[in-house]
């Protein structure tokens, strides 16, 4: 089998949310390679923190006894529960029976955002948090019937764009695609980001250890790679207030180049441009910021909007394929 389904972006690009039809009902869920369970504000969801969310009803399900999870976000945010086993449908693609995790209790962040109906999770099964056996991803349940075992991701800034299961549709892309290999022993899609530049020019230095997170806003990056990128926004400065570099709203951001696999990518610095930090609109949040305490890069989506990337397991070491839009 194989499949597409939307992406659609919530206000600012916060995050993505797709279309799944999860037991009988159509939720709209997160789709995050940076994490594995696939969890849903449900029926067993108190009425406080599910107003305004659609919710699973796990009776259409086979509940697995004794089976719980409690995930947290490296954001802070958070959710728990219990486990059903249901069908799962993403773009036509069918698992007849996927872990589905209902939320019993979830974080502020998650009550608030009523436009997301939970996560489906698209890092390595490892890092599943049910107990006591952990359970497979949506990928993972389906991969051995896809047409090909890789799905991608073609997220757009301010517009809908597209995850595709089984299959490679090179109408998505320009030019050729470069893979990198990917070290699952975190659970994460991990590489290696090589050199980056400012503006133009060639790249130089390495930004190193790297995830491809699409449940990540941003980009966190090593602090001598923010520090040279904000040196080039005269407005820009370090705001402890906002936890981030912000800059006048006026001010056009510099590009950003990357080099992955050989080839070197460009996020334009409109696509850097996040967000006003309050509704005056004068001061604005940048999309690259540091990455200290998170112990690696993250290439969220301000970093995926502009690429189109391959999250491919056809041999025995995962990869990343990496093109242009
Ligand atoms: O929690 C993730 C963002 O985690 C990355 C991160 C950001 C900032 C500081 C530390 C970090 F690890 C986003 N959520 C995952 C699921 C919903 C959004």
């Amino acid at each position: 089998q194989s499949g597409e389904v939307a992406a659609n972006p919530e206000q600012y690009d916060e995050s993505y949310l797709c279309p799944v039809q999860v037991g009988q009902t159509t939720l709209n869920l997160d789709f995050d390679t940076g994490s594995a369970d696939l969890w849903v504000f449900s029926t067993l969801t108190p009425k406080s923190e599910s107003t305004g969310h659609s919710l699973y009803n796990p009776s259409t399900g086979t509940k697995k006894s004794g089976y719980t999870w409690d995930i947290s976000y490296g954001d802070g945010s958070g959710a728990s529960g219990t486990v059903y086993a249901d069908k799962v449908v993403v773009g036509g693609v069918t698992a007849t029976s996927q872990a589905v995790e209902a939320a019993t209790s979830v974080s502020s962040q998650f009550e608030q955002d009523t436009d997301n109906d939970g996560l489906l999770g698209l890092a390595f099964s490892s890092i599943n948090t049910v107990e006591p056996q952990a359970q497979k991803t949506f990928f993972d349940s389906v991969k051995g019937s896809l047409a090909k075992p890789l799905f991608t991701a073609d997220l757009k800034k301010g517009a809908a764009g597209t995850y595709d299961f089984g299959y490679i549709d090179s109408s998505k892309y320009t030019g050729s695609i470069s893979y990198v290999n990917v070290n699952t022993a975190n659970g994460f899609w991990e590489f290696t980001a090589s050199g980056y530049a400012v503006g133009s020019g060639s790249v130089s230095g390495s930004v190193g250890d790297a995830i491809a997170d699409t449940g990540t806003t941003l980009m966190y990056l090593p602090t001598t790679v923010v520090q040279a990128y904000y040196n080039k926004v005269d407005s820009a400065d370090y705001d402890s207030n906002q936890g981030g570099y912000t800059y006048d709203c006026s001010e056009n951001l510099p590009n950003f180049l990357i080099s992955l696999g050989g080839k070197t990518f460009t996020v334009s610095g409109t696509d850097i441009n996040f967000a006003p930090v309050d509704s005056s609109g004068e001061t604005c949040f940048g999309g690259i910021q540091e990455n200290t305490g998170i112990g690696m890069s993250i290439l969220g989506d301000i970093f995926l909007k502009s690429v189109f990337v391959v999250f491919d397991q056809t041999q025995s070491t995962p990869r990343l394929g990496f093109a242009a839009q």
